[in-house]
């Protein structure tokens, strides 16, 4: 790039980092993951350090204290928060079913649970007590928002056992509570949400808690993470266990003994997400027995042992979603 092109796209690169961080702080209605804010704030570090004479001094990058911090310290995920590979149809489902009977000979069944809709964080319990929550971030490295998650009162803040664990799951504006929010932002004059997940992620963004507190925030846990330290041999054992704890889980699950009866699941629940009080995207298809889904693996992403199935987007749905509201 010549001198005009660095300039150029310093200024593009200021412009759109400015943008995201006025969502983040005055508006909280963040368009932008913060692994893809950090990954533009750092093309712009670079790219600065390749021409420090054209580094301009309102650089987002010479604000006092360096970085526009996310407000909130990082948290290092112990074992990596995983993502799912996605199937759209039933034909997906069955290649699914093919592809891993070829990796393991343990009879597979499957666990069906609901896909929710919201924001994947992580609990950690010390002997029993509520020590730290965490968003996903990129997997490896999340935001601890302890403080803001300790105002969401599905969290227990301690375990019907002194255990010292971490457990998965999905932070989740109810309908009810998304439409009332707007309702009252609307006649604020501030910017309405997209979907309750924006909600939710920009409740859990305050830097102020009793914000949060104010947002009727819930949750589903879903997943232990360190199963090994427990004597879980299936999903649908750790379901049972995190119920015992006292941490929410959804009900609505199926423990399924073919993919045929796994499609059939799925279509009885088509119709009656709408009647859900919370948002799902898909339904989440997972491997029930712990061996073999070790033996059946991962991917650097996703585990191979579980996939997402996602619902054909409805005409309204998909209307609304491309709308900009923010
Ligand atoms: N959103 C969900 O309801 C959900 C679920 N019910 N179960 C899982 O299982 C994890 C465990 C191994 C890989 C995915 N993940 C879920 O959501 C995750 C969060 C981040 C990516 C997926 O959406």
């Amino acid at each position: 790039m010549d001198k005009e092109q660095v300039k150029t796209e310093l200024f593009e690169l200021n412009q759109k980092l400015n943008q995201w961080a006025k969502e983040y702080y005055e508006k909280d209605t963040p368009t932008v993951e913060d692994a893809e804010y950090d990954q533009v704030y750092r093309q712009l570090v670079t790219l600065e350090e390749a021409h420090p004479e054209l580094v301009s001094s309102d650089s987002i990058t010479q604000r006092i204290g360096g970085e526009v911090s996310t407000g909130f310290t990082k948290v290092q995920h112990q074992i990596p928060m995983m993502s799912l590979g996605n199937a759209f149809n039933k034909e997906d489902l069955i290649n699914f079913d093919k592809r891993i009977k070829k990796l393991t000979d343990i009879p597979l069944e499957y666990m069906v649970e609901l896909k929710i809709d919201g924001l994947a964080i992580n609990l950690r319990y010390e002997n029993g007590k509520f020590m730290q929550g965490a968003t996903r971030g990129d997997g490896t490295i999340g935001e601890d928002i302890t403080n803001n998650l300790n105002t969401v009162k599905s969290i227990p803040k301690k375990l019907a056992e002194p255990l010292t664990i971490d457990v998965r799951g999905e932070c989740y504006m109810p309908k009810k509570s998304f439409i009332a929010l707007n309702e009252k932002r609307e006649e604020a004059g501030e910017n309405v949400f997209a979907n309750p997940r924006n909600a939710a992620a920009g409740s859990l963004r305050q830097l102020d808690s009793k914000v949060t507190a104010e947002r009727n925030l819930s949750t589903f846990i879903y997943n232990i993470a360190d199963t090994d330290n427990f004597m879980m041999t299936t999903q649908s054992d750790s379901l049972d266990k995190l119920d015992e704890l006292g941490l929410k889980t959804n009900h609505q699950r199926k423990l399924c003994a073919s993919i045929e009866e796994v499609w059939e699941y799925i279509e009885s629940l088509l119709d009656q997400r709408h009647e859900l009080d919370y948002e799902i995207d898909g339904i989440v298809i997972k491997v029930n027995d712990f061996n073999a889904q070790q033996e059946i693996g991962f991917t650097v992403k996703a585990p191979k042992w579980a996939i997402a199935y996602k619902f054909p987007a409805e005409e309204a749905e998909t209307i609304v979603r491309d709308i900009e509201w923010t």
